[in-house]
């Protein structure tokens, strides 16, 4: 307080002395003050002496100081507020010691020691002589008067010595109060030219307000929008999602409905291709089966007429048939020279017809179906009983047996010899020939049974092994359907070919029980009966025939004397020729178609009584002797067999089995019930087809459906997003026609702007180009636009693949904004000046919304935009330059450089304002002492009341917010 009082006061007295009038002398009081201060105080008004008038001076504004409190011209204001402001503490300055600065000029220091006075002193005393001009002449004036009150005559010449040496001191201060005088004129033009420039700054700072106010309200106004916005878009982003996922859940749907919808296209292809190919099998299969039938019947019919001619054909021959065979004279018959009895020459043609020459010269004609001589082989036998085999195949009942004497070859014919097979063997193989030949038609299933009835008694040969004559189980003969027998408990092999077969009888034969006699040495003494089981089924027609070919080897029948028989073979023999009696009644009776058929009355004829009967076809082979010793034997042969020839059988009958043909007709039935049930489940399928067709249908119009709410859903989003766009866009064009409205709110800046842009001196382009700028800045300013624009473009993917995205660029933008416009524009300044360019607030454009100004205006409003640019510059922060921003560290170099000049100019000013200050102050005080406080302390005023009038500054640029930067570097400086 007080150095800053001191100095005031020394501005203030050089003030005064630029007051007053100069032509008059400031005397010393000596009383007051010391030698030196009165020196000063007297050297001061010399020192200021001038001719600047005191309006130049009061000009002069202080630097820093742009409140309008001084420097606005009222010099006297400025005289006197100072003071009173600041008062000088006159206590305190009478303390400070008076003391030579470095601000004494050297022309004081100089001259003071050499006239031993104080350096003030010699300002105080007059000038003796002075050189021409006013100035002289004043100078002599003043000098008259002290010379003649102070000096004695006795001290002329030391006078005139020391009257030069003051003429050089004047003119030398002359010299250097020129120079003062033209140093106060370059710094009153400086003070002027600042003074101008502040008061530009402070207009410049006052539209700056104004703008930014308006700035303020319009980004207000533009957040407020834009929050709304946001929020609308955030409800459209949110519904845009649910969209989305909606969409996504459809096209989920919709592709499982496409998949299903192929695979029931596909199942209905294959389902239709199955049905058509089904259609065609069944097609075919109905042709087929029409075909087939159609070849049924007529193999049917073609084998009815083969059976009928076949049986027309064998009853033409006789159901019974006999054939005659006479065997060779054996060795010993040959030895013995025994003739031969049977003439075969009638035989040769054919006829049957064989002569018997008896011994008393008598020939007996027989007559038979065959007759084989003894050169005839087992195969032209056979060639005559192969048709009974297809007989027993086609389910005749057949029963071929061998009658004839002992020794007559019974056992030869029917079971031949080895490389000489007999009837039986030829007979199964017939069979089985007929049966492979058959394949495919009909299906044959061939038991075997091998029984010998000995002594009236039935045996099985195949229970009793390879052991000939063991005993076997008595079997017996039941009847078990109609006109059909059958022994219970008798052996059936089951055989599927001739080797089978052929081996079941060789195993059965071995068994029979054979003996020696006198005729035979290996003679049968039993009836050995093979019984082929033949069960037919027609492949074609279903039927079934259950056929039996009984082959027989009879016993032989002979005389009981002749053959001279006892014991065993007797009664062997005895039961033989009663089994064959017995045959013989039935054949008689047969043959007189008796009433009663004494089947039962043995058991050979119990046995063959289903092939004896009328329904049966039946060989006898008559086997005969040659030998004419035998010729009684083959007579009753012959004639036994010409009986059995003469008995009619009647007309077969074909073993049909029924059971077959009720199971048949269930088959035919469940075939019936499959056909229908095939059909049952076409239809079904069928159906299932339609349905599934039917859910296709359904399932693709749903689809669409879906598909077409999406694409009406998207349309109506895009229209809602336009209309939300173009509200925004009205909203902003509707507060720039109302800015446009207000003129007291153009910006110089902006007015600088428009007088650079020529195309914005276009009124009428003006509404829409501000419509497109304001756009412009909308989408430049790096605000809410951005986001707004960034996120309106943001695809549902890629807010789904970031959630939080939107949100995190939402939320803090909004805050930015808010924290722009509530906080930093009306209560604080920016924590950062140099991040005001990227805030909120969109600073002014060269093509901006205000109107042009008047033309001065103009000039002021560019010069002020100009001062503005170099403060704005000034006002980011300068130690944090970027060292490598050349043209920026180059621009505050040179604003550096100005503001130091500035100061440096201010710091010699200033004492000039205080001593004027204390001049005054002593002029309306009446004391020197607060003039030579104030002079003395004038130096130290740039420090201290930099200190204190800087702080306050600082205060006021803080609040200010752009002059942070020429403050910060008073205090550097
Ligand atoms: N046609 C023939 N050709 C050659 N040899 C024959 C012929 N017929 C029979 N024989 C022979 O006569 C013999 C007796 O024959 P076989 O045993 O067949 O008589 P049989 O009538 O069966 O006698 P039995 O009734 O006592 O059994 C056998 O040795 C046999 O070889």
């Amino acid at each position: 307080m007080e150095e800053e009082g001191s100095g005031a006061a020394g501005w203030v007295g050089l003030g005064l002395v630029s007051d007053v009038d100069l032509d008059g002398f400031v005397h010393h009081r000596a009383g007051d003050a010391s030698p030196g201060e009165v020196a000063a105080a007297e050297a001061a008004p010399v020192l200021v002496r001038k001719t600047v008038k005191m309006s130049e001076t009061c000009d002069f504004i202080p630097y820093g100081d742009g409140d309008g409190d001084v420097g606005d011209g009222n010099s006297e204001e400025d005289s006197t507020a100072t003071p009173s402001d600041e008062p000088l503490d006159s206590a305190g300055s009478s303390d400070v010691p008076c003391e030579e600065t470095n601000d004494t000029p050297d022309y004081i220091r100089r001259g003071a020691p050499r006239h031993g006075i104080a350096p003030l002193e010699l300002f105080s005393h007059p000038a003796p002589e002075v050189g021409p001009g006013a100035d002289g002449a004043q100078e002599a004036t003043i000098g008259s008067g002290s010379v003649h009150e102070t000096l004695h005559a006795d001290e002329e010449k030391g006078k005139c010595n020391c009257c030069g040496q003051l003429k050089q001191e004047y003119s030398l201060l002359l010299r250097e109060k020129e120079e003062c005088r033209r140093v106060l004129e370059d710094l009153m033009r400086e003070n002027e030219l600042k003074n101008r420039e502040c008061h530009e700054a402070q207009a410049s700072l006052h539209e700056l307000k104004m703008e930014l106010m308006r700035k303020s309200m319009h980004v207000g106004s533009l957040a407020f929008a834009v929050e709304g916005q946001v929020k609308e878009k955030t409800r459209w982003c949110q519904l845009l999602k649910d969209l989305s996922e909606k969409f996504k859940a459809l096209k989920t749907e919709h592709q499982i409905l496409l998949q299903e919808s192929l695979e029931c296209k596909r199942f209905v292809s294959d389902a239709t291709h199955m049905t058509t190919t089904i259609q065609q099998h069944v097609n075919q299969y109905a042709s087929l089966e029409c075909e087939f039938k159609d070849l049924k019947e007529k193999f049917a019919g073609k084998t009815k007429e083969r059976k009928d001619l076949y049986n027309k054909l064998i009853d033409l021959k006789g159901n019974i048939r006999v054939f005659c065979r006479c065997r060779p004279l054996n060795g010993d018959e040959i030895e013995e020279g025994a003739s031969v009895a049977v003439d075969f020459e009638s035989a040769k043609d054919g006829d049957g017809e064989l002569v018997v020459r008896g011994h008393v010269s008598s020939k007996k004609v027989f007559r038979f179906d065959s007759v084989f001589s003894p050169e005839e082989d087992q195969e032209k036998v056979f060639e005559k009983t192969a048709p009974f085999a297809t007989s027993v195949l086609d389910g005749y009942n057949v029963c071929i047996f061998a009658y004839g004497q002992t020794g007559t070859g019974k056992t030869f014919t029917m079971e031949g010899v080895e490389g000489a097979r007999g009837v039986n063997y030829r007979t199964l193989e017939e069979l089985f020939r007929i049966i492979k030949e058959r394949q495919g038609l009909f299906q044959y299933e061939i038991t075997v049974s091998v029984l010998e009835v000995y002594n009236e008694q039935i045996h099985d040969l195949l229970l009793t092994g390879t052991q000939p004559g063991a005993t076997t189980k008595r079997l017996e003969v039941r009847q078990v359907a109609e006109g059909a027998h059958h022994v219970p408990g008798l052996v059936e092999a089951r055989v599927t070919s001739m080797n089978e077969a052929w081996e079941v009888l060789q195993t059965g034969s071995k068994a029979r029980v054979v003996g020696s006699t006198n005729a035979n040495e290996h003679s049968s003494r039993s009836h050995c009966m093979h019984c082929v089981m033949v069960r037919g089924e027609n492949l074609m027609n279903g039927e079934e025939t259950k056929s039996k070919l009984w082959l027989i080897d009879l016993a032989g029948s002979e005389r009981v004397a002749k053959t001279d028989a006892q014991g065993e073979r007797l009664k062997e023999a005895q039961n033989i020729n009663k089994s064959l009696s017995a045959l013989g009644d039935v054949i008689s009776a047969l043959a007189t178609k008796s009433q009663h058929i004494p089947f039962r009355n043995s058991k050979l004829t119990h046995l063959l009584q289903d092939s004896l009967s009328g329904e049966s076809k039946t060989l006898m082979f008559v086997q005969i002797s040659p030998n004419e010793n035998d010729v009684g034997e083959t007579l009753c042969s012959l004639n036994f067999a010409s009986r059995v020839r003469g008995v009619e059988l009647g007309q077969a009958r074909k073993q049909v089995d029924v059971g077959e043909l009720s199971r048949y007709k269930l088959m035919a039935g469940r075939a019936k019930q499959d056909s229908k049930n095939k059909d049952a489940q076409i239809k079904t399928m069928e159906e299932t087809i339609q349905t599934l067709e039917a859910k296709n249908k359904a399932k693709d119009l749903l689809t669409m459906n879906l598909q077409e709410k999406v694409k009406e859903l998207e349309a109506q989003l895009l229209v809602e997003r336009k209309i939300a766009r173009q509200h925004v866009d009205n909203k902003i064009a509707q507060d720039h026609l109302q800015q446009q409205s207000s003129p007291y709110l153009r910006s110089p800046m902006a007015e600088r702007n428009l007088n650079l842009n020529s195309t914005s001196e276009k009124p009428a382009l003006l509404h829409h180009k501000d419509m497109g700028i304001t756009k412009q800045m909308f989408s430049d300013s790096n605000t809410d636009t951005y986001s707004f624009h960034h996120l309106m473009s943001l695809s549902p993917e890629k807010e789904n693949s970031h959630p939080e995205a939107g949100g995190q660029l939402l939320q803090p933008t909004t805050q930015n904004r808010r924290v722009s416009l509530c906080q930093g524009a009306a209560h604080r300044p920016p924590a950062n000046p140099a991040s005001r360019r990227s805030s909120l607030i969109p600073l002014p454009r060269r093509n901006s919304l205000m109107l042009p100004l008047p033309p001065p205006m103009a000039k002021q409003a560019a010069a002020a935009a100009a001062a503005l640019d170099v403060i704005t510059e000034q006002c980011s922060p300068p130690p944090v330059v970027a060292p490598n921003d050349k043209a920026g560290g180059r621009s505050k170099r040179i604003i550096n450089s100005i503001l130091r000049r500035s100061l440096q100019k201010k710091v010699i000013i200033r004492p000039a304002l205080a001593a004027q200050s204390g001049r005054r102050a002593a002029a309306t005080q009446g004391g020197g002492g607060m003039m030579t406080d104030a002079g003395r302390r004038a130096r130290r005023v740039p420090v201290s009341g930099g200190a204190r009038g800087g702080g306050v500054q600082q205060n006021r640029d803080k609040e200010r917010g752009w002059n942070n930067g020429t403050s910060l570097r008073q205090h550097n400086l």
